[in-house]
């Protein structure tokens, strides 16, 4: 006799913030490790969490931010995800849309959820020891953030 089937949990939406320096030209992308749950203590993350339910994932996205670090953001492109509606998979509980974004407002402080922030050069992105579900979206950071329009040498770099 076969088992049965598991029952299916929705999948519930997290948002995220890939914080750089400077949004035209960054070379610093902050970020936090997490203080809970003991599972994933110690690991780092991009700062955000879960949209509550009635909310829009960008009023979520901007009261995590106020939360957690203290600051107010503008926002950048989206960090696209390979799963339908450009998501990053967090398991098989959670799935997380990604923006950029840059302090317009206050310094981020470890407040809430975390213990420790740090912003990583794009040559130190691989320093930290991310949570396993936060690798390929830092890989995709990494040549996104290198590619930006501002980062690229300007002529006076060749000259
Ligand atoms: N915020 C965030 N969560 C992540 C990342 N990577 C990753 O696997 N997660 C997981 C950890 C959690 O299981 C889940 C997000 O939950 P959270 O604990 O950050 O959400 P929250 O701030 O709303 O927390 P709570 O109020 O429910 O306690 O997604 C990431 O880069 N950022």
């Amino acid at each position: 006799m076969s088992s049965p089937a598991p029952i299916p949990h929705p999948v519930r939406l997290v948002v995220g913030a890939a914080v750089v320096d400077d949004l035209e030209r960054p070379t610093r992308l902050l970020s936090a490790r997490r203080t809970e749950p003991s599972a994933l203590a110690g690991g780092w993350e991009l700062p955000g969490g879960k949209v509550d339910d009635g909310e829009s994932p960008l009023f979520a996205l901007h009261r995590e931010l106020r939360e957690e670090l203290g600051v107010t953001v503008r926002l950048g492109p989206h960090v696209p995800g390979p799963q339908p509606g450009s998501t990053w998979p967090l398991g098989d509980r959670y799935e997380m849309l990604v923006w950029l974004a840059e302090v317009v407002e206050g310094t981020p402080e470890p407040i809430e959820d975390h213990d420790e922030l740090r912003w990583l050069g794009l040559d130190e992105l691989g320093s930290v020891g991310w949570l396993p579900a936060d690798l390929p979206i830092v890989e995709t950071l990494e040549s996104m953030l290198r590619d930006r329009p501002g980062t690229h040498p300007g002529p006076e770099r060749h000259a």
